[in-house]
């Protein structure tokens, strides 16, 4: 198994938002984490990277993630957040080559081969032109796809991704859910994506895990499922407790 929740339980103090949730990802797979706004989906990513104490387990391929040193730094777990800030000037390549930090030392500079790497993601991305452009001068839309950018270059085998095509507009959304199922079937990672744009999930191959349902599972992503899940999350919520 790539990933396992087991008897999930998970939320702020009394507010419980994750109740009971037991999933089982086998093998890489793309997984779109759907829901409500609020119903618990970041919450998730949250335990996932233990920044929340929870109850039930976390399993990254058969282990505790709570006894798992550094995941990040170990290759396991990448996380995309919703929103990533940056206050100082910075060139986007040096931002991106940034994504190779678990293969330095501390203080190890990176070398025209860091940055060939780094300008060969942003390529793959239609980004090579933003290059040495500074990242706090770009659109919101641009400055999410240098994230991904970035996050490629960790290649870590798990990817934790929030909203990571929010910003962005029809042709890039298409474009990284591409990317990201690319991922998944040509290099054997597993991708969690929470979304909200349902009508991007029908071509794809993978699960898609609805939150806001009474009691969550993965369910194969298909024409049918994705229309039957956007017709729950349309026909109302439950109320706030
Ligand atoms: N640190 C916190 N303390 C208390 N409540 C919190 C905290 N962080 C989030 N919440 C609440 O938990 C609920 C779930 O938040 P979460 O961010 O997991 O939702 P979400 O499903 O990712 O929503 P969205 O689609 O809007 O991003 C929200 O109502 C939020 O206000």
């Amino acid at each position: 198994m790539i990933i396992e929740a087991k008897n999930l339980v998970a939320g702020y103090g009394q507010r419980v938002l994750i109740r009971n949730l037991s999933f089982s990802v086998p093998a890489p797979a793309f997984v779109a984490i759907i829901g409500h706004n609020g119903a618990g989906k970041t919450t998730l990513f949250r335990a996932f990277q233990q920044k929340i104490p929870y109850q039930g387990q976390l399993l990254v391929q058969g282990q505790d993630l709570k006894r798992l040193h550094h995941p990040a730094e170990q290759g396991t777990l990448s996380y995309l957040p919703q929103k990533n800030t940056v206050t100082f000037p910075i060139k986007v390549h040096d931002l991106v080559v940034m994504g190779l930090f678990r293969k330095k030392r501390f203080f190890e500079n990176y070398n025209a081969a860091d940055y060939a790497l780094a300008a060969k993601t942003l390529e793959q991305l239609q980004l090579s032109h933003l290059l040495g452009h500074d990242f706090t001068t770009l659109s919101g839309g641009e400055q999410q796809l240098v994230w991904l950018a970035q996050l490629m270059l960790q290649d870590a085998r798990i990817s934790l991704l929030d909203e990571p095509t929010q910003q962005l507009d029809v042709y890039y959304k298409n474009k990284v859910f591409q990317l990201l199922q690319q991922w998944v079937l040509q290099h054997d990672k597993t991708v969690l994506c929470i979304t909200h744009d349902l009508q991007n999930l029908p071509p794809l191959q993978g699960y898609l895990l609805n939150l806001s349902k009474p009691a969550p599972a993965l369910e194969k992503i298909s024409p049918e499922t994705v229309q039957a899940n956007q017709a729950f999350l349309e026909a109302g919520r439950q109320p706030v407790l």
